[in-house]
């Protein structure tokens, strides 16, 4: 059965949905409130570096993928809304969920007009946000689930560099929803995506993605504080250790290993979100959760441990020169990089002859920070030899054994990946 899908907020998991499904001919509308970032992509352009899915919208845009700038008649036509706008940090930490609301407002009254279509929160949302939020809201706006709507959550579980081929080939495909006709037709809808597909409760469906995100998030400040215990104590290789560490067969060779390992925290848009979400959420209902409460502190903590070792080892007249910007290699996402942080705290400390490098995401980064003190250039080769030292921030293959071709300069390796 093939479907008209409307997809909402055109980002990272926005734009692989809507292709994705796309890809498997389904005819899909994308909206989003960005109009340059609507421009770019019906030029055929991604926003943003992303190897597989660039070529999946020249395939796909202005065919079986439209931007439209009309949501009303989008959602007229679909069989499916999925809402992929952001859901950042609010004060407290919480989810905030105003994008998820105001998108909502966009297309509510066609919800009157009597075809079935079933709404689903692909955004990362905290347990019970569908029952206890979305479903009262739409409620309060005379719209209850039932015959005229489902309404469903549908949590992403793609990685940032590998999006395409994880929403193609994803391990699993889980649904929060509780009603038949909303469960078959997302069954129906998934059914040519070679993935098992897990119907849960409502809440169940929210609390996977958090399952998931806040375990990797453990699994790096349990690293971290590892490597800070390594540090006070001493003559300990930290990265021998750890991977060594690997080497155990329980792993079974798993990639998931590689989050066991020190750095100088997880960054990027989802991991420190989301586990601030799960803390507060959890907070709210009356449990205070021990161990996120230290990911999260340890996480916190990383930038200022990695700041004093550079502040130990180079003078604030020195030129020091950041090796990366992205948050992790492979992307040019520079949201919650670490190199932010790091350049920040040594900033404060007085440090003021800084130089950048990074693959792709010089203009990004430069973009969202400002900093006027950071000049850029435009190889490996030339940072290096205008740098007193080195401090290596994001783990980019073209920076393996860097040191060894400049034995003489101090590198501060925040990665253990010299
Ligand atoms: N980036 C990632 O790797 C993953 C993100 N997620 C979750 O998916 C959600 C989206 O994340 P990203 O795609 O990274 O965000 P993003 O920031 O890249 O994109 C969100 C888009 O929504 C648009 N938007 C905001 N309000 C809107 C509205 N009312 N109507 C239409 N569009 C609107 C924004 O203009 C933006 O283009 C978040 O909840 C995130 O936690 C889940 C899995 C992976
Ligand atoms: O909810 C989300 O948005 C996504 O968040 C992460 O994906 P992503 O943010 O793209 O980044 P990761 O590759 O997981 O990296 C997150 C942090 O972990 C660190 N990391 C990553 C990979 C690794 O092997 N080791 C490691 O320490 C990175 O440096 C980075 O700071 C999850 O991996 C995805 O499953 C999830 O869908």
């Amino acid at each position: 059965m093939k479907y008209s899908v409307s997809v909402f907020g055109l980002g990272f998991v926005g734009i692989t949905t809507a292709l994705a499904f796309a890809e498997k001919n389904h005819t899909v509308y994308g909206f989003d409130v960005d109009t340059k970032r609507t421009s770019l992509l019906k030029a055929g352009q991604l926003p943003f570096l992303e190897q597989g899915l660039d070529q999946a919208l020249v395939r796909h845009i202005n065919n079986k993928f439209m931007i439209t700038d009309n949501a009303e008649d989008a959602v007229k036509n679909s069989d499916f809304v999925f809402l992929c706008v952001g859901t950042p940090s609010g004060e407290r930490g919480e989810a905030d969920l105003s994008y998820i609301f105001s998108a909502i407002e966009k297309f509510a009254s066609v919800l009157h007009d009597g075809k079935h279509r079933v709404i689903v929160i692909k955004s990362t949302v905290p347990p019970s946000t569908t029952s206890e939020r979305v479903i009262p809201h739409l409620k309060k706006m005379g719209l209850s689930p039932g015959d005229m709507f489902s309404v469903a959550n549908n949590p992403e579980f793609l990685r940032e560099g590998k999006c395409w081929d994880d929403a193609m080939h994803a391990d699993r495909i889980v649904c929060g929803v509780e009603d038949r006709k909303g469960e078959d037709m997302l069954r129906s809808l998934y059914s040519d995506f070679d993935a098992p597909f897990f119907n849960v409760s409502l809440n169940t469906g929210e609390y996977i993605k958090y399952l998931s995100n806040t375990l990797l998030a453990t699994m790096i400040s349990y690293s971290n504080e590892m490597s800070k215990i390594a540090d006070v104590i001493g003559d300990i290789q930290i990265k021998e250790a750890f991977e060594i560490l690997h080497m155990d067969r329980r792993w079974g060779g798993s990639n998931m290993a590689s989050y066991v390992f020190p750095g100088c925290g997880y960054g990027g848009y989802c991991l420190p979100k989301d586990t601030q979400a799960m803390y507060a959420a959890s907070v709210s209902k009356g449990y205070e959760p021990m161990i996120l409460k230290d990911v999260i502190t340890i996480n916190e903590s990383m930038p200022q441990f990695m700041a004093n070792k550079v502040m130990h080892v180079v003078n604030p007249s020195e030129t020091l020169g950041i090796l990366g910007l992205s948050f992790k290699p492979g992307s040019d996402d520079v949201r919650d990089s670490s190199s932010a942080k790091i350049i920040k705290l040594l900033l404060a400390a007085g440090y003021r002859n800084f130089i950048a490098y990074d693959p792709v995401a010089n203009e990004a980064f430069d973009g969202q920070y400002h900093f006027s003190e950071l000049e850029y250039c435009e190889s490996l080769q030339s940072i290096c030899e205008k740098s007193d030292a080195l401090v290596l921030i994001t783990a980019w293959q073209e920076f393996a054994g860097i040191d060894k071709k400049y034995p003489d300069k101090p590198f501060i390796d925040c990665r253990y990946f010299l």
